[in-house]
């Protein structure tokens, strides 16, 4: 069974990551899907905007697959691991149309990650998310630290990272995390949250991601990502996050 889903929905396209029973976490597989759709988004003339979610009610992305990346040991094997995704998440995050997270579950660790990559972010009422990496004893791995901090004040993000603990969606659309919440998230919402953006001419919404993405690139968000990953590698590398990780494996075993 694949790991994610792709489908039309007028004119946006739908990511899904469909692997309810590990909560949406997200293996090579899923990382694969995500370049495909990137690429697609970008392609497709008639698309404006891409939206990804999680299968189910329960999660929208627990983040890495814990089980698939434990045997990562040292910062090399876990760096090819995390640059690879970074690498996706910088796509996503500078892709030329607009993106919206349809968070539709518990979002942690990378899963908080790839919400931040995206444009918008819309959540079911009540949703717990949190940047727990820290938690893990790492830092966030796939550059979605360096991303919080180009999209919320500095302080909010830094104390998001500093206490790593998941929060209510009401809480982070007070913070600015969230910008829209709703009792039920559906495509139905999406569009309702995308109807004005989608009266705008493909071509305006493009040249608006541009002017964002020339700040990034005079900041250099890819390289400070790319630091963030490297940094992460090393941690990844420790004992106390191997404790960290199998202790969570093993919990209920
Ligand atoms: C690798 C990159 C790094 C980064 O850069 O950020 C990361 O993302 S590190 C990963 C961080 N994520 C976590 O630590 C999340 C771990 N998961 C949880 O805390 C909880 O599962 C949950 C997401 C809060 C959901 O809780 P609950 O609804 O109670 O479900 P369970 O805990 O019982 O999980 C069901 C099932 O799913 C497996 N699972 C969940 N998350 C992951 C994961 N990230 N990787 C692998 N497997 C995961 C969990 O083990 C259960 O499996 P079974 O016991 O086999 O049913």
């Amino acid at each position: 069974m694949s790991s994610y889903s792709i489908h039309k929905e007028e004119n946006l396209l739908v990511f899904m990551i469909t692997r309810e029973h590990k909560r949406n976490a997200i293996n090579y597989e899923v990382m694969d899907g995500l370049l495909k759709v990137i690429k697609m988004t970008k392609q497709e003339a008639n698309i404006k905007g891409l939206v990804i979610t999680g299968e189910g009610e329960s999660a929208f992305c627990s983040g890495g697959d814990l089980s698939a990346f434990q045997n990562l040991i040292t910062a090399e094997d876990a760096y090819n691991m995390l640059s690879k995704m970074s690498k996706i998440l910088y796509k996503l995050t500078t892709l030329n149309k607009p993106t919206i997270a349809l968070i539709n579950g518990t979002a942690v660790g990378g899963g908080c990650e790839l919400a931040t990559a995206c444009d918008f972010r819309i959540a079911k009422k009540g949703t717990k998310m949190g940047f727990i990496q820290g938690t893990l004893a790492i830092t966030t791995g796939w550059g979605g630290g360096s991303l919080l901090l180009e999209k919320l004040e500095n302080e909010v993000a830094l104390k998001l990272l500093m206490e790593a603990r998941p929060l209510p969606a009401e809480d982070l659309y007070n913070k600015g995390f969230i910008h829209a919440i709703y009792d039920q998230v559906s495509m139905e919402v999406v569009q309702q949250f995308f109807a004005n953006i989608n009266r705008i001419h493909t071509n305006v919404l493009s040249a608006y991601k541009e002017i964002l993405v020339r700040k990034w690139k005079v900041t250099q968000l890819e390289k400070r990502m790319e630091e963030e990953v490297r940094t992460c590698s090393t941690l990844w590398s420790m004992e106390s996050h191997h404790q960290a990780v199998n202790k969570f494996l093993t919990k209920n075993k």
